[in-house]
């Protein structure tokens, strides 16, 4: 299938209405991204088709959730080139957005990216997840929390529960092992204020992939010991 099929297809799957806006920004950001990836390291993933599958179609897959709607603030930890902050926001305008990642450049090609799509409600912040999950202006400020690759589950759930709201989520897009890592990061999550809600399967249009969306709701607040100082919750996860 090529990117204009995969896009259409991907975008009708999740009922979102496919028009010029949407078209012209997915295709805007696709070229950015090729672009930039000359100069910097974002992503392995260059051709168009892989692109639309792994980065595009994959972030919007998160919409199953049913928790990503109208207004929402949602915080993307570890955002890289975007995923899946940047394909939510341009599905869903009305997201108040915050891109978050430790490596300065790519929060600046985002800042470009922002720009270049018109994108307002966006903000994109250059640090560590531990430093700003203890900030009182992001601390229990975001209404979902949201995560790809990034970390297990149990160092994840330290950089990504202390942001959330009680009554927010923490979502985390994982690969076929979701469930082994459910089990090993149930303490660490329970600990920081969370509870597993459920777990999405999602069928991403490449038999080869085998995602899986896991779904933690914050039902206590975090106690304040978290999240422990840069580098601990990956050098030793609760
Ligand atoms: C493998 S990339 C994944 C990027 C993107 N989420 C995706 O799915 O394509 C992991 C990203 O997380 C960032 N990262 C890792 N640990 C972090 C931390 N403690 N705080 C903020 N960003 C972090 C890295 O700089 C990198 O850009």
């Amino acid at each position: 299938m090529n990117y204009e099929k995969i896009m259409q297809e991907g975008l009708e799957k999740y009922h979102i209405k496919n028009d010029e806006y949407i078209n012209a920004s997915f295709l805007k950001y696709r070229e950015l991204i090729k672009e930039w990836n000359k100069k910097i390291n974002l992503t392995s993933i260059t051709e168009d088709e892989e692109i639309a599958t792994k980065h595009f179609i994959d972030s919007i897959a998160t919409i199953l959730t049913e928790k990503i709607v109208d207004n929402v603030k949602v915080i993307d930890v570890g955002t890289g080139a975007g995923f899946p902050g940047i394909p939510l926001k341009i599905v869903n305008r009305s997201i108040d957005l915050t891109l978050l990642d430790s490596l300065k450049k790519r929060i600046d090609f985002l800042k470009i990216v922002a720009d270049e799509l018109n994108l307002d409600k966006i903000t994109c912040l250059h640090g560590r997840a531990e430093d700003y999950g203890k900030n009182i202006s992001y601390r229990e400020k975001y209404d979902i929390s949201i995560s790809r690759a990034v970390a297990n589950l149990s160092s994840l759930a330290e950089y990504c529960l202390p942001f959330v709201k009680i009554g927010g989520y923490f979502i985390s897009l994982k690969g076929p092992k979701a469930l082994d890592e459910i089990r090993t990061a149930e303490n660490a999550i329970n600990k920081l204020g969370g509870k597993i809600e459920g777990i999405i399967k999602v069928d991403l249009m490449d038999e080869e992939i085998n995602h899986q969306i896991i779904v933690i709701k914050k039902i206590t607040n975090t106690p304040k010991k978290f999240p422990r100082k840069a580098g601990l919750p990956s050098k030793k996860p609760l």
